[in-house]
């Protein structure tokens, strides 16, 4: 925790309670709740949450100076109590501290794991687990069709066999992942407050974290053992080439630049791939769906597209997803409107430094609220609406040179898994609505709330009936 030291010129403040600070306003959707707070104190505030001081930016200019301008001062990661035992005392790469450590991985998961080319080579998979959600839907034969579970299964399947060589079906599994992710989207009092850091103990949440990382360090023992046994094997059952395990294994062996990866480490790196990446990329999918299925003309748009593509052949292959331009557009503001990490993951400041006039000390957690910045109304027209068109004449991308538009962060930290998510989410959805027409089931609007934790879903899974086009 940081040192108290006088404080010169501090961003604007919200009054806050003794001990829990400002810990009580952020209630069940903290996104929200900070957007609110950010009209009355500005776009670049410090609140309170127990005796943590936290920025949070809600504009662009201030987005912008943390993750541009100041982007190196920014580029490391609190200590959480929760991460720290799920990710082998955060060896992993989102919440290891900045330095060489956080550089090596960093540039190994950048250069190695999710390179274009690495992500390129891992298709055979998509299209496999692609096709087979297709079969699924066509063999519901109209009949009510949980569609987010299907896309659950999907992200995972795809994450587990590029990672890991193979899928891991059973219900175990899914629960263990479900587990791993809910801990992560649990508050930790522990983490903010130290006087009650005993809460965390009694309240069974440390527990849950060192059972549930256990679990997954068991899975993991033994996912490794097999492809050290298979050594020369490359490849499991229905996997072409190297899986990552075996990249990650290779780097062990060869101790690149002298850096050597240890067995943990390479644990802290897998689970990472599966946080990171799988609820995430099926979120911002679903939350695309839904708004296709509740905007007809939208989805009647992106329908023409594909069938132009498709030309009436059984689906549309990656080498056309550059040609669909509006499907592009629609998984854009779909992200606008859903980010699905709405606060990125937080950052922390390690040295003083002056922000838009503002002093903000070392040790300072970072909150940028991208949801908020991707519905300002002075930045965007008619923020609240889904409408795809916005980016088809507009150069505005989610890569974090577009401050406007943050989903996958930007800078040093930005996300490195940006491709791979987005090759995934391309395919699924051109293909399912080439494929199929699909209908809401159940009377009246889709309904729209969202879960609360890091990743944000819709809480209640899209039923459709899906009548095959061919
Ligand atoms: C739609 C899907 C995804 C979204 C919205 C997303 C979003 C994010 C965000 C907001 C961050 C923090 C950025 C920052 O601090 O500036 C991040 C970091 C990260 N993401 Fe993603 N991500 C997605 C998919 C993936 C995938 C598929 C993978 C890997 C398989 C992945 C791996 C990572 C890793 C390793 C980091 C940590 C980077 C670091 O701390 O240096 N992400 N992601």
């Amino acid at each position: 925790f940081p040192s108290p030291k006088p404080h010169k010129n501090p961003p604007p403040s919200p009054p806050k309670l003794p001990i829990i600070g400002n810990l009580h306003q952020l209630g069940s959707s903290p996104h929200r709740a900070l957007q609110a707070m950010a009209r009355s104190y500005g776009p670049l505030m410090l609140i309170h949450l127990g005796s943590v001081p936290v920025l949070v930016a809600s504009s662009i200019e201030s987005a912008k100076e943390i993750m541009k301008t100041h982007d190196l001062v920014f580029a490391s990661r609190p200590r959480l109590n929760i991460p720290r035992r799920i990710f082998y005392d955060n060896q992993d790469i989102a919440f290891s501290q900045y330095g060489e450590y956080w550089r090596q991985v960093k540039s190994i998961a950048v250069l190695h794991l999710l390179s274009n080319k690495r992500v390129q080579s891992y298709e055979h998979v998509r299209v496999d687990e692609m096709e087979l959600m297709m079969q699924k839907i066509q063999r519901a034969n109209g009949s009510a069709f949980n569609l987010s579970e299907s896309l659950i299964s999907l992200t995972n399947n795809v994450v587990c066999r590029v990672a890991l060589g193979r899928t891991y079906e059973g219900r175990k599994f899914k629960n263990l992942l479900e587990r791993l992710m809910e801990l992560l989207g649990c508050f930790s009092v522990g983490s903010y407050i130290p006087s009650l850091k005993w809460v965390d103990w009694l309240s069974g949440l440390e527990r849950k974290a060192d059972e549930v990382s256990k679990e997954f360090d068991e899975f993991l023992e033994g996912v490794i053992d097999e492809h050290v046994n298979a050594k020369g094997v490359v490849g499991f059952e229905g996997s072409k080439g190297q899986d990552l395990v075996d990249v990650l294994l290779e780097f062990q062996r060869e101790n690149v630049k002298g850096f050597h990866l240890k067995r943990d480490m390479i644990k802290a790196i897998i689970v990472d791939l599966f946080t990171a990446g799988t609820d995430t990329t099926f979120t911002s999918l679903e939350w695309a769906i839904c708004e296709l299925l509740r905007h007809p003309r939208a989805m009647q748009e992106l329908r023409r597209e594909v069938v132009e593509i498709g030309q009436g052949r059984s689906s549309i292959t990656e080498d056309n997803l550059d040609k669909l331009p509006y499907l592009k557009a629609v998984i854009k503001e779909a992200l606008r409107l859903h980010t699905p990490l709405p606060l990125l993951v937080p950052r922390e400041s390690t040295e003083d430094v002056k922000l838009l006039g503002y002093d903000i000390l070392s040790g300072t957690q970072v909150l940028v609220n991208a949801w908020a910045i991707a519905r300002d109304p002075s930045v965007w027209e008619e923020p609240e609406e889904f409408r795809p068109e916005r980016f088809l004449n507009s150069s505005i991308d989610y890569k974090g040179f577009h401050f406007e538009l943050l989903p996958f962060g930007a800078g040093r930290r930005g996300c490195p898994g940006i491709q791979f998510a987005m090759n995934v989410n391309e395919l699924v959805l051109a293909n399912l609505v080439y494929k199929f027409d699909l209908h809401l089931v159940g009377e009246g609007d889709m309904d729209m709330s969202e879960t609360n934790g890091i990743t944000v879903h819709k809480k209640h899974p899209i039923l459709v009936s899906a009548t095959a086009r061919f």
